[in-house]
């Protein structure tokens, strides 16, 4: 008895010794020899990933990855093999379509991937390209144009949501976070599936946004420890909520599949949500379309991870930037009175009855408004944080003029650079005139330059086109319909910085603030919509 028990704390004990080698032996390669060794950065992040993993988890990463700019330059190691580049050549080195082949998307994005890559999760090469042709097809402009009623239909239903029907009156506050998440939630379901899941007319599906947001926390975490999600217990333990969601969110999806696929073939139970035969939507798009260079299609397991990535790419995203942009045309009287004089100078006599949305040849003209957008898409970027991609090219490459080796991952981060006062003067001030008024030195050209929010290249975003019209059309349409203003007290500040909030980058009043979750979660605006007197 005596002898087993020596042998134990023997064994105990040369364990202990041999873990106390190898992390001090780790420890001392990730400082001193691995191939990232000679770039600045905060200590806990060169040696672990759980560093990151903990702003994630807070919602921070974006912030915390502009502060450790602010401190190191712009060259940062933000985990063992990770280094940021907040550096607009960078950006271009690392993702502009010359490069595509020298990169992969860095394997952090698998814990995003259910059952079978997607066009967003695939890690690139020949399977990403052969699906971004395909689905390029079912978004392209031409496409586009066919959904643009639907998008009209939908802004239409949030503006009589949120107004009150009798001009002149003023209506309750409305929680912007809630009711974009619905707009954009409706459109996409319907452009996908052709279904009509109604946010915004009813509550039954309501729970669908806020479990996508509830899964994306977890998610977030396990881009830096994917091994949490191998530990069950762990990760029950730490995320059971976000698991629940997560599961609540797959059996919705499933279920849109379902229903879709069984209208298509005629079926239609009582059950189902919507008896109208399917339109010419993206699922059918989707099924039919050919690769034109191989000539393949997609199998029903690509259906079902196309589709998720559709619906979750395409929601999320729009309805941050649709929310944002109302929050800073709140905010900017100057601003307001700007774009909505445009689009109402632009839509005046055009017919804006009450089943029309303000779309169509003269949105183009709103310049102004475009310029409202892409300085909320700058100031609070939907995705803040980096997209990484791993160095596959044997030869190693060169970005913004440092070597960088095969085997690492490198990112440029959205929110950092996107408040760079290099590109950006000022960076902090909502100036929609940045994107139109030169200052003599180049500052369009230059401001261009650094702007990421969709991603740029290959892997660049491809539902951009369609999420403009979207934010658009929506923002057009409430500026031409009436107006609206901050609610009085308390809930008028949800959203800004500054309440109660002491850390790094949250005490800013007049920024849209976001918890970094792979996409924004927000929080207000809380505004108040009066419809004008219309002839
Ligand atoms: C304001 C709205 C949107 C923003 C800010 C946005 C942003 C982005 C970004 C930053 C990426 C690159 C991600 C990465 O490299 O990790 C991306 C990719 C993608 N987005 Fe969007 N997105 C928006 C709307 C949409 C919409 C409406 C759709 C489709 C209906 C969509 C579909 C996609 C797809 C399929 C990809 C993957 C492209 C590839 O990897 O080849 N997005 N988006």
């Amino acid at each position: 008895m005596l002898s087993e028990l020596i042998s134990a704390s023997a064994a105990a004990l040369a364990v202990g010794i041999l873990s106390v080698v190898y992390f001090t032996w780790r420890i001392i390669y990730l400082l001193y020899f691995h191939p990232l060794a000679k770039f600045p950065g905060p200590f806990w992040a060169k040696v672990t990933s759980v560093y990151g993993s903990y702003y994630a988890w807070k919602g921070d990463t974006h912030l915390d990855m502009m502060r450790v700019h602010e401190k190191y330059g712009d060259f940062v190691r933000y985990t063992p093999d990770t280094l940021f580049v907040n550096n607009a050549d960078g950006l271009h080195d690392i993702h502009s379509s010359g490069a595509y082949s020298s990169f992969l998307k860095s394997g952090h994005y698998q814990v995003m991937e259910h059952r079978v890559p997607s066009t967003f999760t695939a890690r690139g090469g020949k399977d990403h390209l052969r699906r971004r042709r395909i689905v390029s097809q079912t978004v392209s402009e031409k496409a586009q144009r066919g959904y643009d009623p639907r998008i009209a239909y939908h802004v239409r239903k949030f503006c009589d949501a949120v107004f009150p029907a009798e001009p002149g009156v003023e209506g309750q506050p409305k929680n912007m976070a809630d009711w974009c998440a619905y707009l954009s939630f409706d459109l996409i379901t319907d452009l996908v599936f052709s279904a009509s899941y109604n946010l915004l007319g009813s509550e039954k599906f309501r729970y669908v946004p806020h479990v996508i947001d509830k899964s994306n926390v977890r998610m977030s975490v396990l881009v830096y420890v994917p091994f949490v999600s191998w530990l069950r217990a762990l990760d029950n333990y730490l995320f059971g909520e976000a698991l629940v969601a997560r599961n609540r969110l797959l059996r919705f999806v499933s279920r849109a599949v379902r229903e879709r696929t069984d209208r298509a073939l005629g079926k239609w139970s009582p059950k189902s949500l919507d008896p109208c035969p399917p339109r010419a939507d993206i699922f059918a798009a989707l099924a039919t379309a050919k690769d034109p260079v191989t000539n393949e299609g997609f199998s029903a397991d690509d259906m079902v991870s196309e589709s998720i990535t559709l619906m979750v790419a395409g929601s999320d995203t729009s309805s941050t930037a649709i929310a944002s942009t109302l929050f800073y045309l709140a905010d900017n009287p100057h601003a307001y009175h700007k774009a909505a004089a445009e689009v109402r100078r632009a839509f005046h006599d055009k017919g804006i009855t009450k089943d029309r949305a303000a779309d169509g040849p003269e949105l183009g003209s709103c310049v102004y408004l475009r310029a409202c957008i892409d300085e909320a898409l700058r100031m609070s970027p939907p995705n803040g944080g980096a997209l990484t991609r791993e160095v596959i090219a044997k030869e190693g490459v060169t970005i913004a003029g440092n070597y960088i080796p095969s085997g690492c991952n490198v990112g440029v981060p959205l929110y950092a650079i996107h408040h760079d006062s290099r590109y950006y003067p000022e960076p902090f001030h909502y100036r929609p005139e940045r994107w139109l008024e030169d200052d003599g030195t180049g500052s369009i050209e230059r401001a261009r330059y650094a702007f990421n929010p969709f991603g740029i290249g290959m892997r660049g975003c491809l539902g951009k086109g369609l999420a403009y019209h979207e934010v658009m059309t929506a923002v057009a349409t409430v500026l031409y319909l009436g107006d609206f203003r901050f609610a009085d007290g308390e809930l008028g500040q949800v959203g800004r910085g500054g309440a109660g909030g002491t850390s790094y980058g949250r005490h800013r009043r007049n920024e849209y603030q976001l918890r970094d979750h792979i996409t924004g979660q927000k929080q207000g605006p809380w505004l108040c919509f009066t419809r004008r007197e219309l002839a």
